[in-house]
Parts: structure tokens; C-alpha cells; sequence
């Protein structure tokens, strides 16, 4: 079972009883501290009955900003609604009052325990290969589609812009789905359905039920009994044909065109649209009732843009897939910039394409240059501006955030360094000599950075 990792802050008086109290109660019940919150990602606040809300908040801003998830412990009798809502509103996950007897600890390893869950289902290759993506953004959006494809069999609804990756997170949604003797996952895009045979599609038809029907056949209420039904480009669903899937969700049961006897099914629905459905509403192009069976959970996939620190990867990722390779040839950096910059109306897919295109022109060996580009492909003297003030961007960001927690400069360049190696070591699939090379770094410094990582998560009391 995963181990659940912390880190206890006492924003009262050090070594107050209340603290060790809770301390003393969690490891009992198996949780591993640690120093640092990034390291465990959790931070426990334990927050002193005498200091004031707006100390506490002042204290919680620089977790919030790490995205830390922060549970927050009190017996303060100050703790009204209003402050409770404050609280949430500034980024904190759980308000409990430990006080309020044996169902608080219960109620927190349990939330502990879903969150090492969600954590240790994030970290699967299963996720990791598929979605690529390391962002901040992006791991906030999988965190929550990650929870309700494991832990429930809610309805899902996906919104994005063309290419974001809706379809392959409906396919992890179906295969992380826990249900016993799971069935298909059928996928069905609603752009494509002829109204003529929009009937045969959903629901099948029997032999002799219209001219051409030669064969009974299975529609895809049907083929996704006990899987998954992914509509794509929900939006589209002409009306009568909205009519028709809501009665079938709501009693899960439906007839076969050209028959009289009625079939259960019972299947999970994932749809994707890249349309304001809430609007569509209100044009009267939607149905509301439909909305609502459809849209249990709703989550927004973010564009491309809004997760720029994602592109080199990615990018190495297609190169790997296009290259039938391990490792992803280097690239000159004016090109890496132009990528990570560029604009991308298709979103992923866009950007799949043009590393596609360098792939073909790419003779085989060495780094991958200007001449591998696309002619069309060259930034415009304003791109080019742009691209030189913000190259520098996330590091200041990152740096900003670390001085904001309280790190100081040995701590920040330690931990530049380690990034440094992790990532050479990331890009040069775990082999220590090429990384130590790239890095003009000793190999036994790599494997100690390797073996400090894996430990300090256990060691750090
Ligand atoms: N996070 C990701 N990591 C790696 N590849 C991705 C990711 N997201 C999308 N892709 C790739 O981008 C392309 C588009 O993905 P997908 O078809 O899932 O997008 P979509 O949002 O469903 O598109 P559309 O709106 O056009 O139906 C696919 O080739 C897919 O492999």
C-alpha cells in the first residue's frame, strides 16, 4: 500500500502539546514525515489557538503557491464559517478542528490515504507514457480526472479546444475505471452520425428492420454495456437524437431498431466537446436535463499555451515515437525556444505535426538544426522579441517561489543542481555516463544524486 508522506508545521509556539499530540496519533497510523513539503506535497499546519487568521494566511501563501495540499489542524475557537470559507478560498484543502473527538483522525487518514492514491496512480507509466506532461497545470487537471475515473463511476464531461487530448484522456478514464469484468470502451463522434442511421448506430438493429438491414447488429449502447460510451464533439447531437440517449441513461434500457423487446446496458459515459454547452443551452440547442446526466463531473482540459513548460518533453516524446528510439536526439536550442513559444491553434496535435515534419527532413544522426525546419516555419521579428523576454520566465518564477518558501541561496543552487541531473538524466534515459557527460559532471556524482533521491523521502525524519 502507498506510504502516506507529510510535512507537520507548527505556525504557533515549537513543540506545542497540541502538535506532538497529532504527530504522535499519525504515525501511529502509519504516515512518514518529512522536513520539506515539497517532498511529501502534503503539508499538516497545526495552527495554535492564539494567532490570528490573517498570521496563519500570511504563513500558508508560499505552500499555496508550491502547490502544496495543506490540511489545516485547529482547536482555534475562532474558527467561524466565515473564516473556514476564507480559509478555502486561500487555497487550503481541509479545515478540521481536532476537537471534535476520534471521527477527525479518521477522517484525515482517509483523506491522507485517497491522496497518496491519487499520487501513486499519477506516477504510473500507464499515465506518465500516455499524457505526457509535468506542468503544474497539467498535473492539477489529471490529479481530478485521475479521482473520479478510480474512485467513482460518474458521468465526465471534458471541454477543450481541438487537439488538448480529450480522447486519450477518455481512454485513461475507461482504463483506470475499477469496475469487475469492465467491458469496451467504444468511441462514437457525434459530427459523423448520418440522421438516417443515427438509430442502427446507437442502438442496433434486427435483421429485415429497413432495406440494406441484412445482418442483426449490435449498436453502441450495446457494445459498451459494462465499459465505457465516449461521445466526442457532444455539441452536435442533433436533438431528437439528445432525446433518445437521456432516456436510455436515465433506465438504462433500449430497444434494437425494427424490434419490440427491450435490453439492458449499462455503461459509463465520457463526452468531449469543444463548445460552450452552458450557451447551447440557453439557444435552446442543448437539453438541460441531458446536461446534467451527462456532466456528474466536468473538467476543463487545458490548451497547449496555458501549459507551455510541457512542449520540450512532448517534444522529445514524438521524436522518441517518430524515431523509433530511446533517446531523443538533441536539439539546437533557437529551435527548442521557437517550439516552446510558437503558437498552436491544434494544440497538441499541431505541435505532434510539426515534430513530424522536422522528422522528416532530419537525416538520422547528430543534433537536429535549423535546416531540419520547415521554411514556413520562422518566427516573425515580433515572435522573435517575445521569445528573448520570456526565455528566462519560469526560472525566475521557480526562483521567485523557492526565496518565497524560505529556501535560501546554498538550498536554491543545490536544488537548480539536482533538477539539472535529473533532468540529463531524464532526457538520456537514466544512462549515467551520457548524462554525466552532457552535464561535464563526474558519473559517481550522478549516482549519488540518484541515491540520495531515493532515499531522502524515507530517511528525512
Ligand atoms: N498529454 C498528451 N501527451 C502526449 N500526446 C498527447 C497528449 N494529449 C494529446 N496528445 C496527442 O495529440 C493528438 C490529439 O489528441 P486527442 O485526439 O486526444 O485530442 P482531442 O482533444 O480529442 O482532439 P479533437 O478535439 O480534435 O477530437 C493525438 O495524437 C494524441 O496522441
Amino acid at each position: 500500500m502507498e506510504k502516506t508522506i507529510v510535512c507537520m508545521i507548527d505556525v504557533g509556539e515549537e513543540g506545542s502539546p497540541l502538535f506532538a499530540a497529532i504527530q504522535q496519533k499519525l504515525g501511529d497510523e502509519g504516515v512518514v514525515f518529512v522536513r520539506q513539503p515539497e517532498g511529501a506535497g502534503i503539508a499538516i499546519v497545526v495552527w495554535a489557538d492564539k494567532l490570528a487568521v490573517e498570521t496563519v494566511m500570511d504563513y500558508l501563501q508560499p505552500l499555496v503557491l508550491l502547490d502544496i495540499k495543506i490540511v489545516l489542524l485547529t482547536v482555534n475557537k475562532l474558527l467561524t464559517d466565515v473564516v473556514k470559507w476564507q480559509l478555502k478560498q486561500a487555497g487550503v484543502h481541509e479545515v478540521l478542528e481536532w476537537n471534535k473527538g476520534e471521527e477527525v483522525l479518521l477522517h484525515l487518514t482517509a483523506r491522507l490515504k485517497r491522496w497518496a492514491q491519487v499520487e501513486a496512480l499519477l506516477s504510473l507509466d500507464l499515465v506518465r507514457n500516455n499524457l505526457i506532461g509535468e506542468s503544474y497545470t497539467w498535473k492539477r487537471f489529471l490529479r481530478k480526472v485521475i479521482e473520479t475515473a478510480f474512485f467513482t463511476s460518474n458521468s465526465v464531461l471534458l471541454i477543450g479546444e481541438s487537439g488538448t487530448g480529450k480522447e486519450m484522456t477518455a481512454r485513461l478514464i475507461h482504463e483506470l475505471d475499477q469496475r469487475k469484468e469492465k467491458g469496451n470502451l467504444v468511441l462514437m463522434d457525434c459530427t459523423t452520425i448520418v440522421p438516417e442511421l443515427s438509430g442502427s448506430e446507437f442502438y442496433g438493429h434486427e435483421k429485415g428492420a429497413f432495406t440494406n438491414a441484412v445482418y442483426a447488429r449490435d449498436g453502441a449502447f450495446a457494445m459498451a454495456d459494462s465499459g465505457t460510451l465516449f461521445l466526442d464533439e457532444l455539441g452536435e447531437l442533433a436533438l431528437p437524437l439528445q432525446a433518445g440517449l437521456l432516456r436510455v441513461i436515465q433506465e438504462g434500457m433500449y430497444k434494437r431498431v425494427g424490434s419490440n423487446t427491450w435490453r439492458k446496458t449499462n455503461f459509463r459515459l465520457v463526452c468531449a466537446t469543444n463548445r460552450n454547452v452552458k450557451e447551447e443551452i440557453v439557444q435552446g440547442n442543448f437539453r438541460e436535463d441531458l446536461y446534467f446526466r451527462v456532466a456528474a463531473s466536468v473538467f476543463i482540459i487545458p490548451p497547449l499555451r496555458n501549459r507551455r513548460e510541457d512542449i520540450p518533453e512532448l517534444v522529445r516524446t514524438f521524436l522518441r515515437q517518430e524515431l523509433n528510439t530511446i533517446v531523443a536526439p538533441e536539439m539546437d536550442g533557437a529551435i527548442m525556444n521557437f517550439l516552446v513559444h510558437r503558437d498552436y491553434p491544434g494544440n497538441i496535435r499541431e505541435l505532434k505535426q510539426l515534430v513530424s515534419q522536422i522528422v522528416m527532413r532530419y537525416a538520422g544522426q547528430g543534433f537536429i538544426t535549423m535546416g531540419d525546419m520547415p521554411e514556413e516555419e520562422c518566427p516573425s521579428p515580433q515572435q522573435l522579441q517575445g521569445f528573448t523576454a520570456s526565455s528566462h520566465n519560469g526560472l525566475h518564477q521557480s526562483i521567485r517561489l523557492a526565496i518565497a518558501s524560505g529556501k535560501d541561496l546554498s538550498r536554491i543552487k543545490n536544488e537548480i543542481a539536482h533538477l539539472a541531473m535529473e533532468i540529463a538524466l531524464e532526457d538520456c534515459g537514466g544512462n549515467l555516463k551520457l548524462a554525466a557527460r552532457k552535464l561535464n559532471v563526474e558519473v559517481r556524482t550522478l549516482q549519488y544524486i540518484r541515491k540520495k533521491n531515493s532515499s531522502e523521502v524515507l530517511n528525512d525524519p
